[in-house]
């Protein structure tokens, strides 16, 4: 439970509208309670006028006499309405402020765990799956939020009417308040115990829908091999299974939901009868009066709700205390890359690599092997090696998503990581390998290097990076919609989207990870031609499996399994003779270049 107090701050936050929330429960439960005694009053005043008319009978007052009755009784009836009307005023005003400040506290915590999120290293996001990640930041948010909002409520209601309520019947009856209490502990445990059943059932449920949405969205995402190897009827079948558990989980929960009411109105029903019976001989024995009858019985239905929600709100607290526990974890971890200066300083684009090796953290591969090179500002430097050799390890280390296990990056001749990290990786832009395109327009995807950026940079950049042409051919031009990650381009123009988005901050290091692999030689020729001059003065490091890409570079180093096995100009690896020009020799077979 102590999870919760997490939460504290936040109330305290909102602390004013929890205590005039209070304020408003307080005057409401006046307005349920006193309605009882109204009716205590009309009641006895029926059964006395029923006795005293008689007497009268025949007599001149007789007539003014019932008059006076029916407008009495017609006074305390306006009188119960109007209560009734001030207290549903109130509890409007009670929800008005505990429910608004639940869904503020919601909405604050989402934002707080969305930042944080959002300044964790990609380790994190490697340990943990988007949709536990998700699951956190929506259902176990929602979980807490029934803490903040309907369990708070309902329990300050459920204190605020057991002393009011009970008070008052204890005052007028002590063992009629006893027998017509009595069955509403056991009300409040089974509902616990039922309540349990339905949480756990409940969240069989839950898990079987995400577990459909998950089949579902990647049978969408996955159509074109699903119809290119004909599978449809097994991806049918599949979901037809997934629906089959869905339902029968639905079917128990509703079975365990049937016996909910019926039991609370049993153990209500027997609260009623032993008031009237218990009540019935006190008023025999005359130490009430029949109005006290009719009033207790108001009193047992106002507890109903209180002493039922007092089994819920525990199972409610007991599951958001769960959930926040499942929050603070991911609260509590501290991201591993931090900047460690406020100081916003204009890089020259200096890069050099000093014995630097990195194993990835969570599965322990030993990436780069004590490499070491540099780039002066203004040149181009390529980086050639089998797949797995650690080339997209550089640029993950160059942008700072990774830091070094040992060695140093040094940029300008000082260490990367003591640069702002912010303001360092606004003047490193990379086009990664793994392209991802957010589904908007072609025009908000390119923009989204730079804030505020102008049509004509935007045209520039498109034209830099070889794009404008095909974008002349879309309908919409820049404001096509490139759908889910990309989905309506082609593999070419998601590459060249992104390279144009990496070249539109104007950035002093320039990193393209593999952006080339998917354009013909021309269209590559043509867009490092353009590289060359719009990254003139600032550095560029374009990572390739082609030769093609490479030979322009001033600098190209060779990596295999992690380590510099050449380096050099594209004639002095040439002259080499050795992996390079192997390279060379049969991707000019293939006419590549
Ligand atoms: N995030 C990661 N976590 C753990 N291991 C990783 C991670 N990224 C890469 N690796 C491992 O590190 C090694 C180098 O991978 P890297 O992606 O840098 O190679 P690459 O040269 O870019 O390959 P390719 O040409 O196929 O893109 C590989 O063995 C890979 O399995």
């Amino acid at each position: 439970m102590k999870e919760l107090a997490f939460l504290n701050k936040y109330i305290y936050r909102y602390g004013f509208r929890l205590t005039l929330g209070i304020i408003f429960m307080i005057i409401s439960n006046i307005f349920a309670i006193a309605p009882a005694q109204v009716v205590r009053y009309a009641l006895d005043l029926v059964v006395d006028t029923l006795k005293t008319q008689t007497l009268l009978e025949g007599a001149e007052l007789h007539s003014v006499f019932i008059d006076d009755f029916f407008k009495t009784v017609l006074l305390y009836g306006a009188v119960i309405v109007s209560m009734a009307l001030l207290r549903g005023i109130f509890l409007f005003l009670v929800r008005q402020t505990i429910i608004v400040m639940s869904r503020l506290i919601e909405f604050d915590l989402k934002n707080d765990i969305f930042e944080h999120y959002q300044k964790l290293t990609l380790s994190f996001y490697r340990r943990n799956n988007t949709g536990d990640l998700m699951a956190r930041i929506s259902e176990d948010v929602s979980k807490v939020r029934m803490y903040l909002g309907p369990a708070i409520m309902y329990s300050i209601n459920m204190v605020i009417s057991f002393i009011l309520t009970i008070g008052i019947m204890l005052s007028i009856n002590v063992h009629l308040t006893f027998w017509a209490l009595f069955p509403l502990p056991l009300l409040s445990i089974s509902i616990y115990f039922v309540n349990n059943v339905i949480n756990k059932k409940s969240e069989l449920i839950q898990q079987q829908l995400s577990s459909m949405s998950t089949f579902v969205q990647e049978a969408f995402s996955g159509i074109r091999v699903i119809k290119a190897f004909v599978r449809e009827k097994e991806s049918l079948s599949q979901f037809t299974d997934n629906a089959t558990e869905y339902q029968n989980r639905q079917l128990e929960l509703a079975k365990v939901n049937s016996m909910f009411y019926p039991l609370m109105l049993f153990l209500i029903g027997l609260s009623t009868i032993l008031t009237v019976y218990v009540g019935g001989i006190e008023v025999e024995k005359g130490t009430i009066t029949p109005g006290v009858i009719a009033e207790f019985i108001m009193y047992v239905t106002l507890l109903t709700w209180p002493v039922t929600s007092l089994g819920w709100v525990t199972s409610i607290v007991q599951r958001a205390a769960a959930s926040q526990k499942r929050i603070n974890e991911f609260l509590n971890e501290t991201p591993e890359i931090v900047s460690t200066s406020d100081e916003v300083q204009e890089i020259k684009g200096n890069l050099k690599f000093e014995n630097v090796s990195l194993v990835y953290p969570d599965s322990g591969i030993k990436a780069l092997d004590d490499l070491s090179f540099e780039i002066e500002s203004g040149k181009t430097l390529a980086i050639l090696g089998t797949t797995g050799s650690g080339k997209s390890t550089v640029a993950s280390l160059i942008s700072r998503l990774y830091d070094p296990t040992s060695g140093k990056i040094l940029v300008d001749n000082k260490d990367l990581k003591s640069y702002n990290l912010h303001d360092i990786r606004s003047q490193i832009n990379m086009a990664p390998q793994d392209v991802f395109l957010f589904s908007n327009t072609l025009r908000n995807n390119i923009a989204f290097a730079k804030e505020n950026a102008t049509e004509a940079e935007i045209v520039e950049a498109t034209k830099n990076a070889g794009l404008w042409e095909n974008i002349q051919h879309m309908e919409h031009g820049l404001d096509t919609i490139v759908g889910e990650r990309g989905i309506t381009l082609s593999g070419g123009q998601k590459q060249r989207t992104t390279i144009a988005r990496a070249i539109l901050g104007s950035p002093k290091i320039l990193v393209l990870d593999d952006s080339l692999s998917a354009v013909d030689t021309k269209t590559e020729n043509q867009i490092l031609n353009n590289l060359q001059n719009v990254m003139h003065n600032k550095t560029s490091v374009i990572i390739s499996h082609r030769v093609s890409s490479a030979k322009l570079a001033d600098k190209i180093i060779v990596l295999h399994e992690g380590k510099i096995i050449e380096q050099g100009t594209h004639d002095e690896l040439l002259n080499l003779e050795g992996h390079y020009n192997t390279l060379y020799e049969q991707q000019s077979k293939g006419n590549n270049l």
